[in-house]
């Protein structure tokens, strides 16, 4: 009800206070403090319109200035624009003056005009409080946003030193980075120049090897060129010695034959004349005797059938024992494929042979060698011993239990022990033992078929069992559709492969071979067992050079002549004297012989025999030994050589 009403009482005031502006001879202030000051007296203001202003009113009226500068504020979209004022001559317009002082008329003579100038004051009252609330929210505005400056002051004074700090770790960080990366730059220049340093150590120390072995080298081949030079002179002093002891027998040998063949000649003369004596006499009886049948007619029949008789009887006996000759053979005798066996050729030459040797058995010391090594005379690789000892002690069983026999094959480089191995199986084994070769089969042509099957019959009548062995088995049992195999050949291991189809109680198969590749598919698929006998190693070769050491020198004149000792019949009775042959000289001789099989070794052996033979003493030193060894080893990697450019060629 009230605000209304204050608005209207607004109006009022704004369109007095413009009445008042327009007159202009009356002072606004005062006509402002007449209506600030709140009840006025109405008849104060002068038809005139000129308002009688108390001095109290003027003196108050620069105080009241800011009060009406503040209403017109708070009222400035009240005041009342007049754009055509109704202006006397003077100038003023007493139209709105009227309208306000009708206005205060109606107000003063309403009886709410002092609720009114109440009201009007409560609402100063109230719009200065407002005022100073918002002065105070002004000041606290102000404040919290000093507040907010100082906070953002803080927080960027913060940021800035954390900056400050995060640049200066930053440049700590790089700083220790380019050191430790400069560091790493001299370690790595340093580890280089110490690699070059090693480098230059490691070639300087070769350079010195180098030159160390060089004249190492050439010291010692200085030494053999020396040593050869000796031995050179002393075979030519030996060999001019023996021409000429040579030709001294021969003169005396010469002289010898001549009054031999004197001698001869005369016992000769005195023989012929002799039996030109008895042939004479003995003709002269024949002639006799022919004399006297041809004149009688009943002597010469008699003498004509007689003759005819007797070569009629010879004739028949003959023949009839070459034919029951061959029966017995073909039944009883060992088939000619067989080389060499276990087996007599005959059943009674077996029983023979038994008994002479339990009588040289009992009467024989067994040889070192033998007792030493526990397989007979055959070095092999420990390894492949145990294997094959092994193999004997299961076939020993297998024929004891009556199981079937398991068939085996051997490989390896020519020379390696192969058929040595199958015959010291066989013996472990109790088993007989053949051997034949694949070799002899191919020449046997249509024959051949017959000769497996009588080779077979043969071995089946072993009652031991027998261990057929065939040395060189890829010539016979080769693949069967190779073009340069012929009928006959193909027709015998067909024959082969039919006896070996069953597991055999009674034969065990052994198949010796340098090239297993090559053989028949169907052979291989019967083979139970395959070893391998590689060429000896450095200790194996050891044994073997001390094992023909022992055989062909130490035992030499001790036993039959050989064929050496036969060609050197004069030598064969002597003992060879060996000096100064150490293991160490034997070890370095196994170490020279590498790529040597068993047989070159032994022939190597056979070959030192014979240089001792060659020497006037018969005397054995390591010089000679060296010798030997040398020009051997050479022949070897010659004939190797050989091989390999034959193999290169193909
Ligand atoms: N391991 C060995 N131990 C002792 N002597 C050996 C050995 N190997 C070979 N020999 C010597 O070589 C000779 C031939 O040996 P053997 O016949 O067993 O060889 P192989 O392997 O059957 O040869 P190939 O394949 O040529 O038939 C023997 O008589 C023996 O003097």
């Amino acid at each position: 009800m009230a605000k209304p009403y204050t608005m209207g009482l607004s109006s009022v005031f704004a369109a007095a206070s413009a009445a008042a502006a327009s007159a202009s001879i009356l002072p606004q202030a005062n006509s402002n403090a007449a209506f600030a000051d709140g009840p006025f007296d109405i008849n104060s203001i002068s038809s005139s319109g000129s308002p009688q202003s108390s001095p109290a009113q003027l003196q108050s009226q620069p105080s009241a200035q800011p009060a009406a500068a503040a209403d017109k504020e708070t009222s400035g979209n009240v005041r009342v624009r007049n754009d055509n004022p109704r202006t006397s001559s003077s100038g003023f317009d007493p139209e709105a003056l009227e309208r306000g002082a009708k206005a205060l008329r109606e107000i003063s003579s309403s009886s709410n005009a002092k609720k009114t100038f109440e009201l009007k004051k409560q609402e100063e009252t109230s719009q200065a409080e407002l005022a100073e609330r918002a002065a105070e929210f002004k000041a606290m505005q102000a404040q919290a946003e000093t507040e907010r400056q100082r906070v953002i002051y803080d927080e960027q004074k913060k940021l800035t030193q954390h900056q400050a700090q995060t640049k200066s770790q930053m440049a700590r960080y790089e700083d220790e980075l380019a050191r430790k990366r400069m560091q790493a730059c001299q370690n790595e220049h340093q580890r280089s120049r110490n690699q070059e340093l090693v480098k230059l150590q490691e070639e300087s120390a070769i350079r010195q090897e180098q030159a160390r072995r060089a004249t190492e080298e050439q010291i010692q081949a200085q030494l053999r060129q020396t040593e050869r030079e000796k031995a050179d002179i002393e075979r030519e002093t030996i060999r001019v010695r023996a021409m000429a002891e040579a030709e001294g027998r021969a003169h005396e040998a010469k002289l010898a034959e001549e009054v031999n063949r004197r001698m001869l000649i005369d016992r000769a003369n005195a023989e012929r004349e002799k039996w030109v004596a008895a042939i004479n006499t003995t003709f002269d009886h024949i002639g006799g005797g022919l004399r006297a049948i041809l004149t009688d007619q009943n002597k010469l029949v008699v003498a004509v059938g007689g003759v005819t008789a007797l070569a009629a009887g010879v004739y028949t006996t003959r023949e009839g024992a070459r034919v029951i000759w061959g029966y017995v053979d073909r039944i009883l005798g060992q088939p000619s494929l067989i080389r060499e066996s276990s087996r007599g050729k005959y059943p009674w030459s077996d029983m023979l042979t038994r008994s002479m040797s339990t009588l040289s058995r009992s009467g024989d010391k067994v040889s070192p060698s033998k007792a030493g090594n526990g397989f007979g005379n055959v070095i092999l690789h420990p390894s492949l011993q145990k294997r094959i000892q092994q193999l004997a002690g299961a076939t020993a069983n297998t024929k004891a239990h009556q199981a079937p026999f398991r068939n085996m094959l051997f490989y390896g480089p020519p020379g390696t022990g192969k058929t040595m191995a199958a015959r010291e199986l066989a013996t472990k084994s109790g088993l007989d033992y053949a051997l034949m070769t694949g070799g002899d089969v191919a020449p046997l042509g249509a024959q051949a078929v017959t000769k497996i099957h009588q080779l077979f019959d043969w071995a089946k009548n072993s009652k031991r069992g027998l261990l057929l062995f065939i040395d060189e088995a890829d010539a016979f049992l080769c693949e069967r559709n190779k073009n340069y195999m012929s009928e006959a050949q193909r027709s015998a291991l067909n024959a082969l492969l039919f006896r070996t189809g069953d597991q055999s109680k009674d034969i065990v198969l052994a198949l010796a071979t340098n090239r297993p590749g090559d053989l028949d598919s169907a052979v291989a698929d019967r083979i139970d067992e395959v070893l391998e006998f590689p060429l000896p190693g450095e200790d194996e070769r050891f044994k073997l050079v001390k094992l023909y050491l022992d055989k062909y020198i130490a035992q030499a004149g001790s036993r039959k002549p050989g064929v050496i000792q036969n060609i050197l019949k004069k030598q064969q009775q002597k003992k060879i004297d060996i000096k100064g042959l150490t293991d160490d000289i034997l070890r370095e001789a196994a170490t020279k012989t590498e790529g040597f099989s068993g047989r070159e070794i032994a022939k190597l052996m056979a070959s030192v025999q014979a240089a001792v033979y060659g020497s006037e003493n018969c005397v054995l030193d390591p010089t000679l030994f060296r010798e030997v060894m040398d020009y051997k080893v050479a022949e070897h990697q010659q004939r190797r050589k050989l091989a390999a450019a034959d193999a290169g060629q193909v």
